[in-house]
């Protein structure tokens, strides 16, 4: 069985790891912190955990989380960051949530997240946890960033299209929206019922932290830096994003539809639906899925990609697991066939 620990048991993220985790077959949830729960049993704050986690809640400490051979951080930005090189030292293998190795440059870190990066010597090891782009160097990473919710969507979307060169990369646009679950479980303002029911708003249209993020790993993926316009918005739900992704195509190759079909051919979780479809994040709630679906409407130029995942699963914690499941040699989806919650 592999022994794993999560930093942040408390979190949305690290309650959807305990869900997931606790019918995985080849895993058992050894340590599971929380600061302000220390001695809490877990399945008393989250009865519906009740039969499943058999453990109580204590606070981060490296003695007891070296014991296990994987670490999951459910952390805010800046708490992996100051754990991650002694549990390395101790042979534990690191699967960050948040945002702390997902950048490569650490200026530019520095620069989004409003802190200084306390462990630059890790960044260039770090391995970004998109199996679908980096499954080969995740078998074999020590420490992986696991992408960011939006940037699981877009990339998802965009990828097929940036890699055959078929779109322009300089004007590419992403106009996603997330349910409220994606600014974690801490009480605010902004995420009060009675702020965002019967609401709708954008945000961060400025400039918001997952641009770099996504700026990067596009970039890779068109072989040149990208151009992109990224406007996350907030829509009265509570699990799901949706990305509506807009590019101009550079020449007409007739099917698009099967362009997707084949480049996601063999990929477990990012299922792209018959043509003309509309998807929707219900249909992936509670699910490690990817719904993607393309159209070029009225023939045009335009090619619109929708592509929806659940920010908690496939955006998180869900892809987390595979990635987990990656670094053990385990059948990636073990642990994930789950079917989506509908309605
Ligand atoms: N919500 C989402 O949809 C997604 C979130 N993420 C990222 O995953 C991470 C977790 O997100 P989420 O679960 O939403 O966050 P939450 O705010 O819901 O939970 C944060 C957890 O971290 C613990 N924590 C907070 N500060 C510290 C600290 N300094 N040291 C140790 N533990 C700490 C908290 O418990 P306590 O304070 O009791 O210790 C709590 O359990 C974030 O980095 C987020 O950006 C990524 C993709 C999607
Ligand atoms: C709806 C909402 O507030 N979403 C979060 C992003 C989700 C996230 O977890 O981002 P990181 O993993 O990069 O920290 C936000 O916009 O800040």
């Amino acid at each position: 069985m592999i022994r794993a620990g999560i930093v942040g048991g408390t979190g949305y993220t690290g309650v959807e790891l305990l869900r997931i985790l606790a019918l995985h077959p080849h895993v058992e949830v050894s340590v599971v912190t929380s600061r302000s729960d220390v001695g809490t049993r877990v399945d008393a704050l989250y009865p519906s955990l009740r039969g499943a986690i058999n453990t109580v809640f204590s606070a981060p400490d490296i003695a007891e989380l070296s014991d296990c051979d994987v670490v999951f951080f459910a952390t805010p930005n800046g708490t992996a960051m100051l754990m991650a090189q002694q549990l390395l030292e101790h042979g534990v293998k690191i699967i960050d949530l948040s945002a702390d190795f997902r950048l490569k440059d650490a200026a530019e870190w520095q620069h989004w997240y409003g802190m200084e990066h306390a462990c630059p010597a890790l960044i260039a090891e770090a391995v970004y946890g998109l199996p679908e782009t980096h499954r080969a160097a995740i078998k074999n990473a020590r420490l992986v960033a696991n992408p960011g919710c939006y940037p699981t969507a877009v990339q998802l979307g965009f990828l097929p299209l940036l890699e055959t060169g078929l779109i322009d990369p300089h004007h590419l646009i992403a106009d996603v929206k997330s349910g409220v679950s994606g600014a974690g479980r801490k009480a605010e303002l902004a995420t009060l019922m009675s702020e965002t029911g019967e609401s709708f708003k954008a945000y961060g249209v400025a400039g918001h932290r997952h641009l770099p993020e996504i700026r990067q790993q596009l970039a890779l993926a068109a072989k040149q830096s990208v151009g992109l316009t990224f406007v996350p918005h907030l829509i009265p739900m509570i699990r799901g994003i949706h990305a509506t992704l807009y590019a101009r195509l550079n020449t007409d190759i007739g099917s698009l539809q099967s362009l997707f079909e084949q480049k996601y051919a063999d990929e477990v979780f990012v299922d792209v639906l018959p043509a003309n479809s509309h998807p929707d994040t219900r249909n992936v709630r509670g699910s490690n899925f990817c719904h993607i679906s393309i159209h070029q409407p009225q023939g045009q130029d335009t090619v619109v990609v929708l592509s929806v995942i659940d920010n908690l699963v496939k955006g998180a914690a869900g892809q987390a697991v595979q990635n987990m499941n990656l670094m053990f040699g385990l059948p990636e989806q073990i642990g994930l066939n789950m079917v989506a919650l509908y309605p």
